[in-house]
């Protein structure tokens, strides 16, 4: 149990989406119940990426665009704890902030709505020229190679706006993909008509998505000690090996990768990882299990996948998608 030092509450910030307030409301209440004496207060920031709704993501393309501005409060120490989506949350960030902890992570996977008045239930299901709503490239390349009578349509906004976007029976998708996480911290997993895992679906998930990242101010040893609590040894390092592959790959752009890590037996890793080209023409893919014990272990994981990938060609797809500026996600 960590005492308060001083009466100053705790001081956590997050996007003002519905989705990041349940968040961090969920780290304040596990902090509270472990802590019962700390003060703890949720401050929420509109960010330049919630304000601009309209650009479709793969014109903006700035994934720190939804950190930035709280980054600046944590650095100023008007903010202590940032709760993020991990996922959201750049590969590299400010030399003035560090991630203290990934807490045990949520279902990984992509999820498919399908809208209210329809009756398909998989992709297979829906008929030829059925749009999906996604900004996400990740997504519609890996879809595209295994559904070539999908269609995709841009769909941007908070969850609950891009579900009330689908459900319009006006509206031109038929479905749209979520991330499972998301849609069940909601409460709107009984929503999901499929999961889209490698065995079902076909499709790999974004690099961190359904972790949360807890990061403070570089060496601030009180809030280190805070989430401590909170951090998981096995998503942890799943994740840093995730974002890894990512750093090493990126090299300045954003590049449509899909990942899936999970623990067989108790300390090896196994990932695997795509790159896809935009059309889901071509595609670079590998496996990798390894005994993983330690952060360098984690981080060694993602580059010898990364070089895995580059070697089997993913170089070529990479060149031609940094002329495009795609999101990731
Ligand atoms: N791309 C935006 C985003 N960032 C984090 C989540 C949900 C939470 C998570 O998956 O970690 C989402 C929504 C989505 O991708 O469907």
């Amino acid at each position: 149990m960590i005492q308060s030092t001083t009466s100053k509450p705790v001081r956590i910030g997050t996007r003002r989406s519905k989705l990041a307030i349940v968040q961090a409301e969920g780290i304040r209440d596990q902090l509270k119940k472990l802590n019962p004496s700390l003060s703890i207060e949720i401050e929420t920031l509109h960010t330049a990426g919630d304000r601009d709704k309209v650009t479709a993501l793969p014109e903006i393309n700035a994934k720190s665009l939804w950190t930035t501005e709280l980054e600046e409060k944590l650095t100023s120490g008007e903010l202590d704890i940032i709760v993020h989506c991990l996922k959201d949350m750049p590969t590299k960030i400010p030399e003035t902030c560090e991630i203290a902890a990934i807490p045990p992570r949520d279902d990984p996977r992509d999820a498919l709505i399908v809208q209210s008045c329809l009756p398909f239930k998989t992709l297979r299901d829906l008929h030829e020229g059925a749009v999906v709503g996604t900004s996400s490239v990740r997504r519609s390349a890996q879809l595209s190679r295994l559904y070539p009578h999908l269609r995709f349509a841009n769909l941007r906004g908070n969850v609950e706006t891009r579900l009330a976007k689908v459900d319009n029976p006006d509206s031109e998708y038929t479905c749209m993909i979520m991330s499972a996480a998301g849609l069940e911290r909601l409460g709107l997993d009984p929503r999901i008509d499929q999961y889209l895992g490698s065995k079902d679906g076909g499709i790999f998930h974004a690099v961190g998505q359904g972790a949360l990242g807890l990061e403070i101010r570089k060496g601030d040893v009180e809030m280190q000690k805070l989430l401590e609590q909170l951090g998981d040894r096995k998503s942890t390092l799943a994740c840093l090996a995730e974002r890894e592959l990512l750093r090493t790959l990126e090299g300045g752009c954003s590049v449509p990768i899909g990942v899936e890590t999970e623990w067989v037996r108790s300390d090896e890793l196994k990932m695997a990882a795509i790159v896809v080209s935009l059309d889901g023409s071509e595609s670079v893919e590998d496996t990798i299990v390894t005994k993983i014990e330690n952060y360098d272990e984690a981080g060694k994981l993602g580059r010898d996948m990364a070089a895995s990938l580059i070697s089997g060609g993913a170089e070529a797809i990479l060149k031609a998608i940094t002329t495009n500026r795609p999101s990731k996600d």
